[in-house]
């Protein structure tokens, strides 16, 4: 036994000896050949395939800035190890670019098309920084990796187990929706490299006795531009307030931010910043062909189902906006058996059903139905073929990474975008950011419509009813809350059609529509500055305020706050003499939307021709039929008609004066009237009836009680009149 100890304890010294050596040639290497900050390595000469690697002479390092394979670069053994066993070889333009800065301890802001291999440029200097530092199991949490999805986290956490196999550090996923999290609560002082979404990070810092991350060296952020977008806002201002300043940070992402307020947020020094295929003519790989298509909302499913009937032996991922939407497809689909395997893929599932799911369609053809918790970074094994977005994405970088989850490092891919017809403006988006797409006429013969066989479904199955409400709503409320109204228009959608296209009997009612559009109580001067924001904000553009909403819906959309005023009477006032004024019943319920463009009231002329309604003021009508308006006149405009309301105002509360001092007379003499014919019933009794019953006596009571009246004096000589 103790001769076998003997020699591990050598075994143990050498090991580290090498390694302190190692780190000492690898520091002096990096540092004798680090490239000018600011420089880009991808213009740096290759090196000569056979040229010497490392110390080539006393003091003398060969350069590795410009370096294409792995083994050119100043990396530790275990790395090179690692990364061969992974079958890594060559780097990809993102690890040309960044490792020579990111090894040398820079900053760096890395921005990479999808699929373009960020991953390992942020994954090899973690684990060379903490190697050169010679950071043991024990020295605590040393790097940090956030990634904002469980999957994501879990997929870095898999490269990271690959190339830093023959390191000995111990790092753990922490991520949310796991039940283990008192078992992590004891081991994660004990690991050095934590991947982690962020609120289980926080959770951590909050909850964990003793949580220490002050000696960290190296944080990342991966997908950057999400973690730091409003939705991550609070969780990471609260991670980073704990985290030491003096640390290396790394942010990658496809769609990089460069806002100095988020640079500042992260206390970045000098970084680098990074694009490699800034100067490239598409944002997307080169080797993804992309299909546009123009569908309108009520033939989506029908498209997608032809779709997919049509493409039964491929890989196919397909976007829809919510995980209701994604519930009702997927189970619906199932049960009309298209002749490929189904899958689902949301939020709200359990993380481990997450997880066997996102395997299960790596390693097998299928469709997989999904919200955009798949559209960042997931990498299926360069085997998509198809990314079908149903749903328009929300915006240009969405769209980006959603279609990112096919054409992977070199493989090729396609993906098909359903456009509806108010949703134009996102293509004119996508030129705009480099997005090659092409654009393709559906064939309506090949067309197979779904919505039939999904009436007879939700005859058969009830339930099914309630799955298909909920998606109808909730994929009208995702297009009723998204931010940008140039290409979101619920007003534009046909919502009758739409729920006839779910199989539904009747449009569900739209609640929460009619909820936002209560009138707001606004004072006449707020309505009007409101109006003329609105107007100033649309560049004076009239639009067809059209809206083909359900029967009830329509309705309540015909008046509007900013178009009318209401006196006490809920007579409505429209603003703007001419316009012929709107009376509103007073049993009816009032809905009014608030969120109608100003401007945008159909008007008459005496013959009942539509008006466009600010004509009258418009200087000019544009060739496209708009009107630009003078600004002159509009001021005049509304100078008029602030002081016509001023008048109107002034004899409303005229008015109203008279009829309360009316109304109060009336009373008075009503009063009076009553009291001297109670008087002569009183009188009358006495003389009529000589037994007085208890009940009228309490009658007379009280009457002379409500007949006291002090203001006048009548009461009391009423009083005196009763006694
Ligand atoms: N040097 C390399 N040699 C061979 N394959 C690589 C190399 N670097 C990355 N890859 C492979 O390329 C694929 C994409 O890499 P990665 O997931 O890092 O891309 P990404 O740029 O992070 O994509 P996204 O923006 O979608 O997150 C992975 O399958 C990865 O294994």
């Amino acid at each position: 036994m103790k001769k076998g100890r003997v020699p591990r304890t050598n075994f143990r010294r050498k090991k580290q000896l090498d390694e302190s050596q190692e780190i000492e040639l690898l520091e002096s290497w990096i540092e004798s050949q680090k490239p000018d900050p600011g420089s880009n390595p991808l213009s740096f000469p290759e090196p000569p395939i056979d040229a010497p690697v490392g110390r080539v002479g006393a003091g003398l390092y060969s350069p590795y800035a410009g370096s294409t394979r792995f083994d050119q670069l100043p990396i530790s053994k275990n790395t090179k190890d690692g990364l061969r066993e992974g079958k890594f070889t060559e780097l990809t333009e993102i690890q040309r670019a960044s490792l020579p800065h990111s090894l040398c301890g820079r900053d760096v802001l890395g921005a990479a098309k999808t699929g373009s291999g960020k991953t390992l440029a942020f994954v090899i200097p973690v684990l060379e920084k903490l190697y050169r530092e010679k950071w043991s199991p024990e020295a605590g949490v040393g790097s940090i990796i956030i990634s904002p999805t469980r999957e994501l986290a879990g997929q870095l956490f898999d490269v990271l187990k690959i190339v830093g196999k023959y390191h000995c550090f111990s790092a753990g996923l922490l991520i949310g929706g796991r039940k283990e999290i008192e078992l992590e609560k004891e081991k994660v002082n004990d690991l050095n490299i934590l991947v982690c979404t962020p609120g289980r990070l926080l959770q951590h810092m909050d909850e964990t006795p003793n949580f220490d991350c002050s000696q960290l060296q190296v944080l990342v952020l991966d997908e950057a531009d999400r973690i730091l977008d409003v939705g991550f806002k609070k969780t990471l201002n609260a991670i980073i307030s704990q985290l030491p300043k003096r640390r290396q940070t790394f942010l990658f992402s496809a769609t990089q931010t460069k806002s100095v307020q988020d640079l500042a947020r992260l206390s970045l020094k000098d970084p680098e910043y990074i694009s490699v295929h800034q100067e490239s003519t598409t944002a997307t790989p080169s080797q993804l062909q992309q299909i546009v298509m123009i569908v309108p909302l009520e033939q989506k499913l029908d498209m997608l189902w032809s779709f997919i009937k049509s493409h039964l032996k491929s890989r196919i991922l397909v976007f829809l906006s919510s995980c209701k939407q994604v519930k009702f497809v997927f189970e619906a689909f199932k049960k009309l058996r298209p002749g490929i395997p189904l899958k689902c893929l949301h939020g709200r599932m359990k993380q481990d059903k997450r997880m066997g799911i996102y395997s299960e369609f790596c390693e097998n053809r299928s469709v997989l139905f999904s919200t955009d918790v798949a559209a960042r970074g997931l990498d299926f094994n360069k085997a998509v073929d198809w990314v079908v977005q149903v749903d328009c994405p929300e915006d240009v970088a969405s769209y980006i990474h959603r279609v990112g989850r096919t054409a992977r490092y070199h493989s090729g891919g396609r993906s098909v975008l359903f456009l509806m017809p108010s949703e134009m403006k996102m293509l004119e988006k996508l030129k705009e950011a480099k997005v090659p797409l092409q654009s393709i006429k559906p064939n309506a013969k090949r067309l197979q419509p779904v919505s039939g066989l999904l009436s007879a479904l939700l005859v058969k199955y009830p339930d099914f009813q309630q799955l298909a409400q909920r998606a109808f709503i909730t994929y009208l409320r995702s297009i009723y809350i998204q931010k940008d109204k140039e290409i979101f228009d619920i007003k534009s959608l046909p919502v009758d059609e739409f729920s006839a296209s779910f199989g539904l009997p009747m449009t569900p009612k739209l609640r929460f529509l009619s909820r936002a559009l209560k009138p707001k109580k606004l004072k006449s001067e707020q309505l009007l500055a409101e109006s003329e924001k609105n107007m100033e904000e649309a560049g004076f553009e009239l639009s067809n305020g059209q809206l083909s909403l359900s029967e009830s819906e329509e309705e309540e959309n015909n008046v509007h706050p900013r178009d009318v005023l209401f006196n006490d009477q809920q007579e409505a006032r429209v603003i703007g003499a001419d316009v012929p004024t709107t009376r509103v019943l007073k049993k009816k319920k009032l809905k009014i939307n608030i969120h109608r463009p100003a401007g945008t009231r159909v008007v008459f002329d005496d013959e009942g021709n539509t008006l466009p309604p600010l004509a009258r003021i418009a200087e000019i009508r544009r060739s496209d039929g708009t009107i630009l308006l003078d600004k002159d006149k509009k001021d005049e405009f509304y100078r008029k008609m602030r002081e016509e309301m001023k008048q109107v105002d002034k004899e409303d509360k005229l008015l109203e004066h008279q009829r309360r001092r009316e109304k109060r007379t009336k009373e008075k003499m009503k009063l009076k009237k009553g009291r001297a014919e109670d008087n002569f019933e009183e009188d009358s009794e006495g003389e009529f009836s000589d037994s007085e019953s208890e009940a009228s006596r309490t009658r007379k009571h009280k009457k002379t009680k409500i007949y006291f009246d002090d203001d006048d004096g009548e009461g009391r000589k009423l009083r005196r009149l009763l006694s």
